[in-house]
């Protein structure tokens, strides 16, 4: 079968993150061929019978990994929220900062005032930031809008960057993200303007691959979860949710009913939620960069979910907010230091169930012939060190649909 490879990369040393294999999967050295953008060829180096035309190059026995998924992010956004981050330092209450028109609010008001053009120019070096890291695959909210026309702005923005740029990506509507200022006074008519105007505008444009809310006291009740939810269900759209964050209001017992693809964050998640998702499959999205910043200190539940084989993932949750650090990595490096992971599950974290949460778990996030031929070449020694060193480019070689991007 290597013969009919476009491209071999020959004498890597493949970390599978295989699910019937243990840890990374790793395995012995192989010759890895693409053939139209998928994996096609996984052969042990000891079998390869003489030279090949498309010998791509020698790498040497180096790691070969799947290309890291980062499967929850709000990179598109104008505005800054430094001066928050000085006031919040100083002592100032997040409560008199967001009625003094900070907080979410204050990123959508910038948001709504810039245009696509600027909105995808300032997305661009967060989306680079990613793929220097070895991300091909990235998921992108919307949320900042809160109108029809800004909330399709950001997703056009989304789609925009996965058709210029090397890296897939997969777009979530988030309208139910806050309620905005013209309707704080009957929030139950956003969430009808979300459930009959944006979701299906969104759906018929094809602009969002799924519908994600943010189930929470200062975000959007359980019937309000639902409603949208219903909404989204209606017009085929898969269901994410911005679960359990800051409290409980049983979030995660509703988005397992209705078979959704991940809940997210997840510090305030019970056992009656970790039933619910261990019996649906539902992905455990964690996000220690928001629980690092916003100084939590309730755990999510890990060991639980751990002993209940619920598929946990690991992702940036780049937002001006709550999040602003642009680095896939340095979450793995979190959700080991301060939520116990091991590089293992972090690894599995950022590819096969980071993959699950967006529904790719067919084509991507393992290193299996028939997916499709994302992976990564590190000059690194161990799996391990992909958790635990950061700051450093190791990238040899990053390959996105069967084409080399990137080589070191
Ligand atoms: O502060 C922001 O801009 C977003 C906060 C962010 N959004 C959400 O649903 N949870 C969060 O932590
Ligand atoms: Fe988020």
């Amino acid at each position: 079968e290597l013969l009919s490879c476009e491209r071999v990369w020959l004498n890597v040393m493949p970390a599978t993150l295989r699910p019937d294999l243990v840890d990374y999967g790793l395995l012995e050295p192989h010759a890895l061929g693409v053939h139209e953008g998928k994996i096609h060829a996984l052969v042990p180096m000891q079998d390869l019978k003489g030279p090949h035309p498309a010998h791509w190059r020698d790498m040497k026995g180096r790691l070969v990994t799947p290309g890291l998924i980062d499967c929850h992010t709000h990179l598109i956004f104008a505005g800054s929220r430094a001066e928050e981050f000085e006031q919040r330092q100083k002592g100032v209450p997040y409560a008199d900062i967001a009625r003094k028109g900070g907080g979410i609010l204050s990123t959508v008001r910038a948001t709504r005032a810039a245009s696509e053009d600027q909105l995808y120019e300032l997305a661009v070096p967060r989306i680079k930031s990613l793929i220097r890291e070895g991300v091909t695959t990235v998921e992108i909210k919307s949320g900042y809008g809160l109108t029809l026309a800004d909330e399709l702005k950001m997703l056009r923005v989304a789609r925009r960057l996965g058709e210029a740029l090397p890296i897939r990506v997969k777009t979530t509507l988030l309208a139910a993200h806050a309620v905005p200022l013209e309707f704080r006074d009957d929030p139950d008519s956003w969430v009808e303007t979300i459930c009959q105007e944006i979701i299906p505008a969104a759906a018929e444009a094809g602009l969002a691959d799924a519908v994600d809310v943010f189930c929470e006291h200062i975000g959007f009740s359980l019937a309000q979860t639902e409603q949208v939810y219903l909404a989204a269900d209606q017009y085929g759209l898969a269901v994410k949710g911005h679960m359990d964050q800051l409290s409980n209001l049983g979030g995660s017992t509703l988005a397992a009913h209705f078979g959704a693809l991940s809940v997210d964050h997840l510090e305030y998640l019970d056992s009656a939620g970790i039933q619910a998702l261990a019996h649906r499959g539902v992905v455990a999205t964690l996000l220690p960069t928001a629980f690092y910043f916003l100084k939590e200190t309730k755990l999510p539940p890990v060991e639980a979910l751990r002993r209940a084989g619920v598929p946990m993932a690991v992702s940036s949750d780049i937002n001006p907010g709550t999040a602003p650090i642009v680095s896939l990595r340095m979450a793995m490096n979190m959700a080991c230091t301060l939520f116990g992971l091991t590089p293992v599950e972090a690894m599995a974290g950022v590819t096969r169930h980071a993959a699950q949460a967006l529904g790719e778990q067919e084509r991507l996030g393992q290193l299996r012939v028939g997916m499709l031929a994302d992976f990564l070449v590190w000059n690194c020694h161990h799996p391990a060190e992909l958790s635990y060193l950061i700051g450093v480019d190791q990238l040899v070689s990053r390959v996105v649909n069967g084409e080399e991007t990137h080589h070191g």
